[in-house]
């Protein structure tokens, strides 16, 4: 923290109408690498997260009515500050949530092509006209921002998670209030810094940092004001959530839990598949929701493909993200410590075997060596849960229609991934599995241009693309009568 303690982009107050609050307690953030402690910021309450709310709806009229190409020229602004800060913020991003620098690198680049983007999609809000029923009259149709959006997000993706949704709804007219993660805030609070820098106009782009989730939560569901939610977070939240929203009828996005099934078949590139996997899988120390979590290879190929799988995984380095050639960082908390490891011990219980890893690096520090585990089954609790952790659970399959039911015999639908290089099985199990996102023969999907989102529990709404403007546009019909 020392290198960044000179740089105007580490906040520890919140961020609305266009200055930086205080509060009356304050909270640390530390890094999860060392247990260091980053910051103390300030605990926005439930009163404040009003006062955030009311200056995103007195915003919202003058931002709405600002022509398109002068949001997308601010969003590009915003953008440009992002990759010109962009050490400096994946230095603080690693710092606070763990990942490899090059990975947090990776993630400050990303959330800028969704502002990227969205500034482009922001001059495409186009509406029709429609072919009238009658003579004297003229359909037309309108498309108008929601409103006031809120939005709670997730420690796993710091700037991302945020930027992803900021830039649709600045895009669409929208103004934005979000509350981060309390593991996660620096990165959110940056954003806000170079938001105000890019001369985004007070109340348009809020941060309310809080360890009072339910508190702040209520604000950003029930307030009169707020016309619409996105949730990027745990199913379990989203549910609560979605009923919160609920009793005020409104809109909603839900980018939610995961449970991605990989499929390796026996014609597959396996050399290409073991690079797809681990890509797939270890990715954030396992921490992202569209990590592979239940891996199947086809019988005759299984031998063949752990012993590649191993010697890849050998080969990771697992240390502090802030040192070079790290691939691995620690997980987020001892809870999620806790939880991985006993999902690993209640697969052993049932009979799986443990071929690597199963442990922490060390008795203390939130360091989970890479693990795989075989002979795993559907009754285990690593393939029912979201495991969250650098953890491989492989099994066996012997025919497609077996494992295209095992793939999708989970309440999510979020990811799925398979390796295959024949075209007509190709076109069968994409169309078949019950996920809102395929990757064929490659490991990594997201992407700004792509309708990133999910089916069943694990939500709905899309993000990025064209598709993703939409989650926050209302359609007007406007009917001219009376033109006889
Ligand atoms: N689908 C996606 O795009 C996506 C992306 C990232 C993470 N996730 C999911 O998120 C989970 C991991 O992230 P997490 O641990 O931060 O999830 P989480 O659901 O515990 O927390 C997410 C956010 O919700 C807030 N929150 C928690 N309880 C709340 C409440 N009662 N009211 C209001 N806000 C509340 C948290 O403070 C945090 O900001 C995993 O399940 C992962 O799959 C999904
Ligand atoms: O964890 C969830 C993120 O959406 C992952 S991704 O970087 O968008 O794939």
């Amino acid at each position: 923290m020392s290198t960044l303690t000179q740089s105007n982009l580490v906040k520890n107050d919140n961020y609305w109408q266009g200055r930086w609050q205080s509060a009356a307690q304050r909270f640390a953030v530390t890094n999860p690498a060392t247990g260091e402690l980053l910051a103390e910021v300030a605990d926005a309450t439930p009163a404040q997260a009003q006062q955030a709310v009311s200056a995103a709806a007195e915003a919202f009229g003058s931002w709405s009515a600002l022509p398109a190409a002068e949001r997308s020229a601010l969003l590009l602004r915003w953008q440009q500050l992002l990759l010109a800060h962009q050490d400096e913020l994946a230095l603080l991003l690693t710092l606070e949530q763990g990942k490899p620098l090059a990975e947090a690198k990776g993630e400050i680049a990303y959330g800028a092509s969704y502002l990227q983007w969205f500034a482009e999609e922001a001059k495409r809000v186009y509406g029709d006209t429609i072919p009238a029923p009658a003579a004297d009259k003229r359909i037309l149709v309108i498309k108008q921002p929601v409103g006031v959006v809120t939005a709670i997000t997730p420690w796993n993706f710091p700037n991302a998670m945020i930027a992803r949704k900021a830039a649709a709804a600045l895009a669409a007219g929208c103004t934005f209030v979000v509350k981060p993660a309390q593991q996660t805030p620096l990165s959110a609070l940056a954003l806000a810094e170079l938001a105000a820098q890019a001369g985004i106009p007070a109340g348009v782009f809020n941060v309310l940092a809080s360890t009072d989730a339910k508190g702040i939560g209520a604000v950003l569901t029930k307030d009169p004001l707020v016309a619409k939610c996105s949730f990027t977070g745990s199913t379990q939240v989203g549910k609560t959530l979605l009923a919160q929203c609920a009793e005020g009828v409104k809109r909603v996005s839900m980018e939610l839990g995961g449970n991605a099934p990989f499929i390796v078949f026996e014609d597959a590139d396996l050399d290409a598949a073991v690079q797809g996997l681990m890509a797939s899988k270890f990715r954030n120390a396992g921490q992202t929701c569209v990590c592979t979590n239940r891996v199947y290879v086809q019988a005759s190929v299984l031998p063949q493909f752990s012993q590649k799988l191993q010697q890849a995984v050998a080969a990771l380095r697992i240390g502090n993200g802030t040192a070079p050639g790290i691939d691995l960082g620690p997980l987020i908390d001892e809870a999620a410590c806790q939880k991985v490891h006993s999902l690993v011990q209640d697969a052993m219980t049932a009979g799986a075997e443990l071929i690597c890893g199963g442990q922490r690096q060390h008795s203390s520090g939130l360091f989970y060596l890479p693990t795989i585990l075989t002979g795993v089954n559907a009754a285990m609790a690593v393939v029912q849960q979201e495991i969250f952790g650098p953890v491989v659970a492989l099994q066996s399959f012997d025919s497609e229609a077996e494992v295209l039911a095992k793939a999708n015999a989970t309440e999510h639908g979020l990811a799925a991934y398979f390796y295959s290089r024949d075209i007509g099985r190709i076109f069968r199990v994409s169309e078949g599995l019950s996920y809102g996102m395929v990757g064929v023969n490659e490991g990594i999907i997201s992407n700004a241009a792509a309708p990133f989102g999910g089916v069943k529990q694990s939500g709905y709404g899309r993000e990025g693309s064209k598709y993703g403007l939409e989650d926050y546009l209302t359609i007007k019909y406007i009917c001219l009568g009376g033109l006889a």
